[in-house]
């Protein structure tokens, strides 16, 4: 499709000429405003299965010149929604090194230094994301907050490797891991609400589970992320830094968040 960026002529204000949904309802990301939150007891606790793949298992790293994208086989899924949602990719949003703040969704406006999505399609409906991506019950994507504290093991299982894909459309393929260490306690706390995609073609197709708890990670990790990716290719001269990868809160409408917890 036609190139987008976060920034400048093609930035996300100019996504909807190229993109009509991005202009559309239901957008994502947004702002988790207390006076839009509903309590639901029925929220059950997120289960996932097989996120902890053998080490004998190998994961494509790649640079997609707008995230850092993490494959995933199909055979790691959330079992706790209404179907089955089988895992594709992870990918992350970030600031950049003078800027702490690259969440997507915020929190009564507080945005946080960064946000992992965890990508799935329904596997019970559809024979891969490909089919799902524009499907209204085609996409779960299950939302981290990322916070700068203490140093994670989890994450440096791939950060190690990414100045083997400083430049877009560079691909690695890394040591599969517990992809289970990368989510934060306390599965059973999360917003819920029907949104899209963040980036163009922004599909209304996206369930969202955003966990209230954020994972950690240092510092030295965040500026790794924040400054070690480019979205340039390695043979154009002038370099274009990947950061600042994340989109701006969209209009709730009279759309509810609903929260599994009480408080
Ligand atoms: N924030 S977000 O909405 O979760 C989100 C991103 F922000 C994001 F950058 C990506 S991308 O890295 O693929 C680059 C642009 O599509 C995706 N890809 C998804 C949806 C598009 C098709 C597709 C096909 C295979 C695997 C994943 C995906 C994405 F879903
Ligand atoms: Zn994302």
């Amino acid at each position: 499709g036609a190139k987008w960026t976060y920034n400048g002529p093609d930035g996300e204000h100019n996504w909807s000429s190229n993109y009509p949904f991005c202009g559309g309802a239901f957008q994502s990301p947004i702002d988790f405003q207390t006076q839009l939150l509903r309590y639901d007891p029925n929220l059950p606790p997120i289960q996932v299965q097989n996120y902890n793949l053998s080490t004998n298992e190998q994961l494509t790293l790649s640079n997609n010149g707008h995230s850092v994208q993490l494959s995933l086989p199909s055979h790691m899924y959330i079992s706790s929604l209404p179907h089955r949602y089988s895992a594709a990719q992870l990918h992350f949003h970030w600031g950049s090194s003078n800027l702490l703040t690259g969440s997507e969704h915020t929190v009564n406006g507080k945005r946080f230094a960064g946000e992992m999505h965890v990508v799935h399609f329904n596997s019970d409906k559809y024979p891969n994301i490909s089919m799902a991506v524009d499907k209204h019950d085609g996409l779960a994507v299950l939302g981290v907050f990322i916070e700068i504290g203490e140093f994670n093991p989890a994450f440096d299982k791939f950060f190690k490797y990414m100045n083997g894909i400083k430049y877009r459309d560079q691909k690695i393929q890394v040591p599969a891991f517990n992809i289970h260490a990368l989510l934060p306690a306390h599965l059973d706390e999360y917003y819920r609400y029907d949104g899209s995609l963040t980036t163009p073609p922004c599909y209304p197709s996206v369930l969202w589970t955003v966990f209230r708890r954020p994972v950690t990670i240092s510092r030295k990790q965040f500026l790794a992320l924040a400054t070690a990716l480019y979205a340039s290719y390695a043979q154009e001269s002038t370099t274009v830094p990947l950061h600042g990868n994340y989109r701006k809160p969209q209009l709730a409408d009279n759309r509810v968040v609903l929260v599994s917890f009480k408080d």
